[in-house]
């Protein structure tokens, strides 16, 4: 699927020296930005700016006809959302700083350096990114759409918090910067990767690796690839996922699980989109768009002396924090009925009537293993039952008498839904607990006076005084 059709990003450079404006082509080409446009008559810009959608000019200040100094204003106020750096020949400051308060985003002295020319593009693109998702955040904020729903056909949900990250998925879905997805196990992190790659529009492969486990010899052979001769057995050249990944997304899943070595390459990879194949000297590049999971708190991992602080800035980026099941139990019926339809249609059964008293038993558990544990539970009952109505044997046995959600240890009062009476107890609480809470309340109420607290509980003063002795006696 290719749901985005946003342009890549784009830069003109205008210069009236054909030489200059191959020589900027290239290196930016080199650089990973392979949709350069070149103008050397700078009377034509205007009109080109006019058919073509540009982020970044790179704009000589003197030129023959129109200078870059008269153009510059006229392109701040007709796009004013392009990012324009000014080329000057001398480092006049005066010059300059006009150019900056007509709104030049940034200049650069001639000759042109180039690595200040891709640090200069890089941040312009930066900018430009940002305040496209800016402007595309408000839209969502304004109205309640998404616009390519197809990419999350695969995730069953209904609640607000999952709706909130698919419209921010949508506004990053043009970006290449990496994306972090957090959540526990099982919520569902794959699939949004998947779908984050399906909105990117790139046209080349999604590729996942889970680098739990491997160490850093396994990480960087896998990933990079190595030259021939690298290791013993290292017989042929093989190129690595990232490779296969060209064009497209790299998914690394369990990213909390690597080491120190591990971490500092894939910063380099992050930061500098850049790699070296085990054993190889030379440098690879790499457009691949990156997108990593994880379901350990990294925070914790920094502190901890485990995980870097630098990689971790690196990944906050664009983060995107999935919701535990116990979180949006709104999903639960959903969830029930698809992985019903799913299991049966998988051994070819009807699809069996779930008992209504199920949903409501499948919210009192706190879903430790998330949506993956709630899909093997259904598909087990799925297997057992025999009947036209599912038998909740197979629920009991795993649930059995479970408490709900926060009274089983998950200790947070949001599991209940927001409840008002979990505010009051922070779980949802027993008969016993509402009447005790309820009799302690109103003889606070009638201070003391068991006759009064009694008439405003419904009751007479005999009844409370025996409710009052039981809740003393010892158990
Ligand atoms: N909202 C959902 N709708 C339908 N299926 C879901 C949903 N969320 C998760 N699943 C299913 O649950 C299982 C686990 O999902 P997934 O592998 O994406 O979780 P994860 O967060 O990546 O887990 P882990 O951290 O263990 O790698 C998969 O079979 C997936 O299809």
């Amino acid at each position: 699927m290719n749901a985005t059709n946003k342009h890549s990003q784009r830069i003109l450079l205008v210069d009236d020296e054909e030489q200059i404006l191959e020589g900027c082509r290239a290196c930016l080409n080199n650089a990973g930005w392979h949709d350069v446009l070149t103008e050397s008559d700078s009377r034509l810009v205007l009109s080109l700016l006019e058919r073509e959608e540009v982020d970044v000019i790179v704009l000589d200040l003197r030129m023959p006809n129109i200078t870059g100094v008269e153009l510059l204003p006229q392109i701040v106020k007709q796009h004013p959302q392009i990012k324009v750096i000014v080329s000057t020949a001398n480092n006049d400051v005066e010059t300059v700083v006009n150019c900056m308060k007509e709104g030049a985003y940034d200049y650069m002295v001639k000759p042109i350096d180039v690595k200040r020319l891709i640090t200069s593009v890089k941040k312009a693109m930066e900018m430009r990114s940002l305040a496209n998702e800016l402007s595309a955040l408000k839209s969502y904020m304004f109205h309640d759409r998404l616009e390519h729903p197809e990419a999350f056909a695969g995730i069953v949900t209904g609640n607000k918090a999952m709706r909130a990250v698919f419209q921010y998925l949508e506004v990053i879905a043009g970006t290449r910067q990496p994306v972090t997805i957090t959540g526990e196990t099982g919520t569902g992190k794959e699939l949004i990767a998947r779908a984050i790659h399906d909105l990117s529009g790139c046209s080349g492969d999604y590729v996942a690796l889970n680098v739990a486990g491997l160490d850093d010899n396994m990480f960087s052979d896998t990933l990079f690839g190595h030259r021939k001769g690298a290791f013993t057995g290292a017989e042929q050249a093989r190129d690595g996922l990232i490779t296969r990944a060209a064009g497209g997304t790299l998914f690394l899943d369990e990213i909390g699980d690597l080491n120190e070595m591990s971490q500092i390459k894939l910063l380099r990879l992050l930061q500098e989109q850049e790699y070296y194949p085990v054993g190889s000297d030379f440098i690879k590049k790499s457009d691949a768009r990156i997108v990593l999971a994880t379901n350990r708190d990294l925070q914790e991992m920094i502190k901890q002396g485990k995980f870097r602080n630098d990689l971790y800035y690196r990944l906050c980026g664009h983060r995107v924090h999935l919701p535990p099941l116990r979180e949006r139990l709104d999903d639960i019926p959903l969830l029930l009925d698809h992985f019903l339809e799913k299991a049966a249609a998988r051994i070819g059964k009807k699809k069996p009537t779930p008992p209504p008293e199920l949903a409501v038993m499948l919210t009192l558990y706190p879903f430790p293993g998330n949506v993956r544990e709630m899909e093997a539970l259904v598909s087990d009952a799925v297997l057992r039952h025999t009947s036209g109505v599912l038998s909740m044997e197979t629920f009991k046995m795993v649930i059995g008498d479970q408490r709900p959600a926060a009274q089983a240890g998950s200790g947070s009062s949001k599991s209940c839904n927001d409840n008002p009476l979990c505010d009051i107890f922070g779980h949802f609480p027993t008969l016993d607990e509402v009447e005790q809470y309820m009799i302690s309340e109103a003889m606070k109420m009638a201070k003391g006076n068991q006759g009064l607290a009694g008439k405003i509980l419904g009751m007479g003063r005999q009844t409370l005084n025996k409710r009052l002795k039981s809740q003393s006696a010892p158990a």
